[in-house]
């Protein structure tokens, strides 16, 4: 048994009836990492996240979680595993703090100075009724008893859910505490953003598959970005609009501006055939990137297009 893989999917596929959750899943989150999982609505992330967890079973499969089975070793993973739902749902009209303190008693004992201290850091009043809470303090909460144990992994699904930027930077200022104190973190999300300052990796799935799994360095680096060239004298478009990798050409006299998907050196070599004025370069940043895996592979444009 390896232990330096937090998760391992193999081919973890979910239908429900006809519709397909997520199939063929192979993902592996090293321990220690933070994994971004990312994707839109329906995408698959609540899913292979429930079947990874044992809340749902799969059609077919498997998946090893800190090195356990989580259909058969339920009780003794569910220990070593922070979990928020996408969709928290508490019972009854008790007080959080009386609810985090059942969490904490079913984890075995936390100390209630370490409850007070995330309850702190998210300005969360813990005297409250969970019930009469808004979507944010309740997911705050649910953040606390995800935490509160220090565990092993960390299952996030969309932690940022409800969350003020104030308090989504000191959630992503949480994820990164514990990686430094050697936690493995698997958090969805489908806003690229917020996962960019915490993740190690990311995993990008779109209807229902695995489009890719990325460093985040180097999903900059492959990014699409765009350029605006300005020229001493006007241009002509159909000289650029043929480059490799360049879409989206505009030309308003001396000014070009463009998309390049990879390399710059074909649109540079042939502006350089004119003369430069002045060059702007989009820092390209995820989001981008993430929609040029919509918009830009075979098929995906259509597909995410018409939702099918
Ligand atoms: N209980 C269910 N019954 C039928 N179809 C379902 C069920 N749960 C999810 N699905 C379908 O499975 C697909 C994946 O859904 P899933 O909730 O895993 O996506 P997601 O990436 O988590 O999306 P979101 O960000 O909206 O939560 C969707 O097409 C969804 O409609």
């Amino acid at each position: 048994m390896t232990t330096d893989i937090a998760i391992r999917a193999e081919g973890l596929t979910k239908f429900y009836g006809g519709d397909r959750g997520i199939e063929d899943l192979d993902l592996e989150v090293r321990a220690g990492e933070v994994m971004g999982f990312l994707g839109p609505n329906g995408a698959g992330k609540t899913t292979s996240i429930r079947l990874l967890l044992d809340y749902l079973r799969p059609t077919r499969g498997r998946a090893t979680v800190l090195g356990l089975d989580p259909r058969r070793d339920r009780a003794a993973l569910y220990r070593r595993v922070g979990y928020l739902p996408g969709e928290l749902a508490f019972p009854g009209r008790g007080r959080a703090d009386e609810l985090l303190r059942f969490f904490a008693g079913a984890r075995g004992g936390v100390a209630w100075t370490r409850v007070t201290e995330l309850a702190d850091r998210l300005e969360l009043d813990v005297s409250r009724p969970v019930h009469a809470m808004s979507k944010g303090n309740k997911q705050k909460v649910g953040l606390v008893q995800a935490f509160m144990h220090r565990p092993a992994l960390l299952v996030l699904d969309e932690p940022t859910s409800g969350l003020d930027p104030l308090m989504q930077q000191e959630f992503l200022a949480m994820v990164r505490d514990a990686r430094t104190d050697g936690q493995t973190v698997l958090m969805s999300s489908h806003v690229l953003a917020e996962v960019q300052h915490a993740a190690d990796r990311v995993a990008i799935v779109r209807d229902g598959r695995l489009a890719a799994v990325e460093r985040v360095e180097s999903l900059g680096r492959r990014a699409i970005r765009t350029v605006e060239i300005h020229f001493a004298d006007p241009v002509d478009a159909a000289e650029f609009a043929a480059l490799p990798g360049v879409t989206g050409v505009m030309v308003s006299g001396p000014v070009l501006t463009c998309t390049v998907d990879g390399r710059l050196d074909p649109l540079i070599k042939a502006a350089a055939r004119h003369d430069v004025v002045d060059l702007l370069s989009a820092e390209p940043d995820l989001e981008e990137t993430f929609l040029s895996f919509y918009y830009h592979s075979e098929g995906a444009g259509d597909a995410a297009r018409t939702g099918a």
